[in-house]
């Protein structure tokens, strides 16, 4: 058996030498030559996963060590009999923390209660912000039509359609996928209409995926001081818009979902879909050494006075506005940080 992994997938080396022959390779350097007798791909989001990839290759199973899947054709290894895991949820807490200094630099001083806070997907990442931002004093609006559609979901519960929630919201955080297809797509969901409908002075955060905001549309707003921004994910990564990254209150390099936590469950989950699926033993394979947390409760004053301890934003940010040219560096030599609620 011969497996393909990202040497950027943490804690792993050693789990599958008993069982398989294992090859770690740079995510750009995993290649349709590297891939032809592979039975089974262990992959981040730097590995696009296509035909072009894939196609006459022996590869049976892609496993993605992250939350989003935009880096893979789904349709194309349906077709072809590749089955594709990922890791639901695994670096959610990681984002929620990205989250939570965010909305603490644009609040500063003033008082959650009398903010609207507009969570667009209520995923895994979304309602975890969403209970933690509901306890610390914001009102939450909410848009997520598929859930809406599924759950039979209102006004009454808080979810609104998206312009409204522009219109009312102080700040408008994105956790999304991003998607083309189907009756509610996400690439540039926050285009021209979602700009017109803003509030205006609102604050944009975006942790979800480049392309789920149209840049061109939020540099025009930012322009005419009609909005600010804090952005995570980018379009076009590595090679991100220069005036974008200057203008914007925050800029970090992709790192939301770096906590150790997350990175060691998005571990987990991979080398779990890989040991099911070709019946190796470490299915319920866990990396020593890391700390476990439990979600806990925080006050909006402890987690003010504390999150730069363990996450500074702004000192990332100066990194990464220093050096653009660096962002893909700045992600490989990243210290995952702790979650610590
Ligand atoms: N910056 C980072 O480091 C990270 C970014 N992410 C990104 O965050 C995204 C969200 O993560 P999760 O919450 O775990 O995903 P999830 O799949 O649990 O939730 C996504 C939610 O978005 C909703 N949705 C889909 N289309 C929508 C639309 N047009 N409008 C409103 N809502 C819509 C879905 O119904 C779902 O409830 C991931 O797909 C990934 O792209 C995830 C982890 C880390
Ligand atoms: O989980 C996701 O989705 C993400 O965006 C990851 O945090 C990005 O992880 P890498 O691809 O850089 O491992």
């Amino acid at each position: 058996m011969k497996i393909v992994a990202d040497d950027k997938i943490p804690y792993i080396r050693g789990v599958f030498e008993p069982y398989a022959d294992i090859t770690y390779l740079p995510g750009k350097a995993i290649t349709a030559k590297e891939v032809k007798e592979a039975d089974a791909l262990l992959v981040r989001t730097r590995t696009r996963c296509d035909a072009a990839l894939l196609a006459g290759s022996s590869v049976r199973m892609v496993a993605t060590a992250t939350i989003g899947t935009d880096h893979i054709d789904l349709p194309w290894c349906a077709a072809h009999g590749i089955k594709v895991v990922s890791a639901p949820g695994c670096n959610a807490g990681g984002v929620l923390q990205w989250v939570a200094a965010a909305l603490a630099r644009t609040v500063g001083e003033a008082s959650p209660a009398g903010l609207t806070l507009g969570i667009v997907g209520i995923g895994h990442v979304g309602s975890l912000v969403e209970q933690y931002a509901s306890a610390w004093g914001f009102r939450v609006l909410r848009s997520d039509p598929p859930r809406e559609t599924a759950e039979k979901l209102g006004p009454a519960d808080g979810y609104v359609p998206l312009d409204e929630l522009a219109a009312h919201s102080d700040i408008v955080t994105f956790h999304v996928p991003l998607h083309a297809e189907g009756p509610h797509p996400t690439v540039h969901l926050a285009g021209e209409r979602f700009f017109s409908a803003l509030k205006p002075g609102a604050t944009l955060f975006n942790s979800s995926r480049g392309g789920v905001v149209d840049e061109e549309q939020l540099k025009r707003a930012m322009a005419s001081d009609r909005c600010a921004c804090r952005i995570d994910t980018w379009e076009n990564e590595p090679a991100i818009d220069r005036r974008l990254l200057d203008a914007a209150l925050s800029a970090t390099p992709h790192i939301a979902g770096y906590s150790e936590q997350g990175k060691a469950n998005a571990s987990a989950a991979v080398v779990a879909a890989a040991a099911k699926h070709f019946g190796l033993p470490p299915e319920g394979w866990y990396p020593t050494g890391v700390t476990q947390v439990g979600r806990r409760p925080i006050s909006w004053a402890e987690m003010r006075a504390t999150i730069t301890d363990y996450f500074d934003i702004d000192g990332q940010s100066r990194t990464l506005k220093a050096a653009p040219e660096q962002f893909e560096t700045l992600r490989e030599e990243y210290i995952f940080r702790q979650e610590y609620f």
